[in-house]
């Protein structure tokens, strides 16, 4: 039966995200109505309530984040207007997966990869890109596989990486809003301008060398979705699809074959 209302949340690493389906058609992969974040670390439940319309829904979640997992699970048991609480694991995301430990995989990769699979092109691969506290490089197979991907760190952990195994180098915070100089004539701007376009340069970098791996007769589409898309995407000279909300609109897709 297909679960036309729902709350479903992506906890990541740095941020949980929460959207309200209604409506909700997998042909259509439909957007969410409404969305809300709070902080990993300060879960605030208070503005989570808030949030909250008066109507009682299922939940369903993918988390790559234990602690905040159980915190939000807590407050479902409490809380009436939860109607039933799935956390999904691998075995519960719809699509089939052709890595060594299927377990192990993030969630959030993998419902991406769910909306994905069901968003892309018939024939054609799609590569999954999610930026955000890592930046995450997945691959749909053209028959439909979860076939495993690249993972690296995202601008800002790159940032606290330098700070924290340096003794000179500053903690800097990490401005996405302005392109930084290339040519940086300070530690902080050349600090600035390596995360920025080292970054743009690694993703652009390895989906060129999946794409050759891919070796797929149509080209690979590529997806772009997370926090940091809005930065990144610009610049990656590609043809690119930037989807909001990929991971939340994977696991509204997953409620829909429980
Ligand atoms: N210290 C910070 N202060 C403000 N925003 C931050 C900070 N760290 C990360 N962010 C932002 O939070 C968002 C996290 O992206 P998101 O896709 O939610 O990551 P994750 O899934 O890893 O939690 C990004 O937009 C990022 O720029
Ligand atoms: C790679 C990740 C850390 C990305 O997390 P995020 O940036 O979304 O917070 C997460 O998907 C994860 O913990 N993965 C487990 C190992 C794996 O995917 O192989
Ligand atoms: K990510």
């Amino acid at each position: 039966m297909p679960v036309e209302s729902l709350i479903a949340a992506d906890i990541g690493n740095t941020r949980v995200h929460f959207a309200r389906f209604e409506n909700f058609r997998a042909d259509e992969v439909t957007p969410p109505v409404s969305t809300y974040s709070y902080s990993t670390y300060s879960s605030d439940i208070q503005g989570l309530r808030n949030w909250l319309t008066d109507a009682t829904l299922p939940w369903y979640t993918v988390s790559v984040h234990r602690s905040a997992l159980a915190t939000l699970e807590a407050f479902s048991k409490i809380e009436p207007r939860v109607n039933s609480f799935t956390a999904l694991d691998h075995l519960k995301l719809p699509i089939d997966i052709a890595i060594d430990a299927p377990e192990k995989i993030g969630l959030d990769r993998l419902a991406a990869a769910v909306a994905a699979n069901h968003m892309r092109e018939k024939d054609r691969p799609a590569i999954v890109v999610d930026a955000g506290t890592a930046i995450t490089i997945d691959v749909v197979s053209a028959q439909g596989e979860f076939v495993g991907g690249a993972i690296l760190p995202g601008m800002r952990t790159s940032a606290k990486a330098l700070a924290a195994q340096t003794d000179a180098l500053p903690q800097i915070s990490i401005d996405l809003e302005n392109q930084p100089t290339a040519i940086g004539t300070n530690t902080t701007q050349a600090m600035q301008s390596g995360l920025f376009w080292g970054s743009v340069g690694a993703v652009r970098e390895t989906i060129r060398r999946v794409s050759d791996q891919l070796a797929s007769d149509s080209p690979p589409q590529i997806f772009f979705s997370g926090g940091d898309v809005n930065y990144l995407a610009p610049w990656i000279d590609l043809e690119i699809e930037t989807v909001d909300h990929l991971v939340l609109r994977g696991v509204a897709l997953a409620a829909q074959t429980l």
